[in-house]
């Protein structure tokens, strides 16, 4: 493996992986809670139909009562005043042309993927003729991001491309803006490996739900932004990553009130197993609210790659590996999926969490659960503070479980492993699924990137006590069928 570059922290090295492409190491020990990336974005894309809740220019939240909508175009709308002027003076958020561009694509009543789709092209366009150094540095950054078109991202861009020319016909430089069908396609490769879905917030579903039943900004097929993106990436997650916890699903997947693309981010390889969980702020207001932090899951020595999961934890092998090759081009080969594929189907996972989180009656009880896409780590709990254990005191050091890193790609995994490790990093609250990091380095509090509940070391010891006495009532009924 080569070294490219060394990240400006020093914690990060890019190196070349032969099956991977570029990968993102340590370069020293990074302790478990530790904040790897911490990152602004190259571009922000706001789903078509949560335009009428979501900040064009931050991706905050907005209530019915605080939002500004964009009175030349109808299609943005702005969570302050200052939002509103960054936006219009910002030539890749709402400027001029794209607010005049924006209007043109509503006209064509489009189904929602299209406007989606189109909307990203003509940000990218903006970066590519702001002729800023800011912009070029954005446009740059863009296209450095890995994605070569398939023939499905042809068939797009040759779809597209009249549409995009006709909303971008009112523009006086109209003709030097319009990008090739090849480029048209790259672009939409890079959107389609590299970009963040960022989650809705339960309030903003609902809210969306009223404007649409109402009078909607977008029109043609009512469509939904569901998750697409990495963690969504595979969505947040990419993540971007799982099932919205109960009241924000909606068949059965995570909405998104839009995506985020940044390009260090966009260097984490996916692993079934993670090793670092995907933070976001979009509704903290505090400052920096758009950047994206990756928190280290437990140690991770120096040298070791940092592995984010495009997919849901509880996906099965059959769904994760679909959509590792569907969507993101490559067969997951990970130890996980090589343990896996040597399960009978009784051994599946899945089915085991459902039943545990189904019955499940810990952390989301006792925490307060931020909306989705909120976990922050300094609004969440104390992160040395620990949790109530209930009337009746654990007593349970003998089954302290020694959680290491993940071994090398060589695979297969201890069965025991895999299951101790989804027992600890996966969300236990009821049908949620996210990813949990400790709160802070040292810290036994973990914090869940999805819906944000905490859980203490104690609560998992006692979640793991329950899990080994269902293990056992399994096998005890086994032996009896
Ligand atoms: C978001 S990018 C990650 C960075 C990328 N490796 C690069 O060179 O820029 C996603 C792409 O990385 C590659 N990739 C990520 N995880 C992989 C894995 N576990 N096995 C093989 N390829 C992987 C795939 O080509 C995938 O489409």
């Amino acid at each position: 493996m080569d070294t490219l570059t060394v990240s400006s922290g020093g914690v990060l090295e890019v190196r070349m992986n032969a099956r991977k492409g570029r990968s993102l190491y340590t370069s020293r020990l990074v302790k478990g809670g530790e904040i790897v990336i911490d990152e602004a974005p190259i571009l922000l894309l706001v789903a078509p139909e949560m335009a009428q809740s979501t900040c064009i220019a931050c991706l905050r939240a907005i209530g019915p009562k605080e939002r500004i909508e964009c009175s030349a175009c109808g299609q943005a709308c702005f969570c302050s005043p200052s939002c509103q002027v960054v936006a219009h003076g910002t030539p890749w958020l709402h400027s001029v042309p794209l607010c005049s561009a924006y209007k043109r694509l509503a006209a064509l009543c489009l189904p929602t993927d299209d406007q989606a789709q189109l909307r990203f092209l003509l940000h990218a366009l903006a970066l590519r003729h702001a002729g800023t150094p800011e912009s070029e540095r954005r446009f740059n950054a863009l296209c450095s991001l890995v994605g070569e078109p398939t023939e499905s991202e042809h068939a797009v861009a040759l779809r597209l491309a009249p549409y995009l020319k006709e909303t971008l016909a009112g523009l006086s430089a109209a003709e030097s803006l319009s990008l090739g069908e090849g480029e048209l396609a790259m672009l939409l490769r890079k959107e389609q490996l590299n970009s963040y879905g960022v989650l809705a917030s339960q309030q903003q579903v609902a809210t969306a739900a009223a404007l649409q039943t109402g009078s909607s900004g977008v029109c043609g097929r009512r469509g939904e932004a569901t998750c697409g993106g990495m963690g969504g990436a595979g969505c947040s997650t990419n993540s971007g990553e799982a099932d919205l916890p109960p009241g924000e699903r909606e068949g059965g997947e995570r909405r998104l009130r839009g995506s985020a693309i940044y390009a260090q981010a966009s260097l984490v390889n996916h692993e079934c197993l993670p090793n670092v969980a995907r933070f976001d702020f979009f509704d903290s207001g505090r400052p920096n609210s758009t950047h994206v932090t990756f928190r280290a899951l437990h140690d991770l020595p120096p040298g070791t790659e940092l592995a984010q999961s495009y997919v849901p934890l509880h996906w099965n092998l059959a769904e994760r590996q679909a959509q590792c090759r569907d969507v993101y081009g490559f067969d997951c080969t990970c130890p996980r999926c090589q343990t896996e594929s040597q399960w009978s189907d009784e051994d599946d996972v899945e089915s085991e969490w459902e039943t545990d989180s189904d019955n499940g009656d810990m952390a989301a009880d006792d925490a307060a659960v931020p909306a989705a896409g909120e976990p922050a780590t300094g609004q969440s709990r104390d992160a040395g503070a620990s949790e109530p254990c209930g009337d009746h005191e654990v007593e349970m050091q003998h089954a302290q479980p020694i959680i290491r890193a993940p071994p090398g790609e060589e695979g297969p995994l201890e069965p025991t492993y895999l299951r101790l490790f989804l027992l600890k990093y996966m969300c236990a609250a009821p049908g949620c699924f996210g990813t949990a990091a400790p709160v802070k380095p040292g810290s036994t509090l973990l914090e869940c990137n999805v819906c944000g509940c905490t859980r203490s070391e104690q609560e998992f010891l006692r979640e793991l006590e329950r899990s080994q006495q269902h293990q056992e009532q399994e096998q005890i009924w086994r032996q009896q069928l």
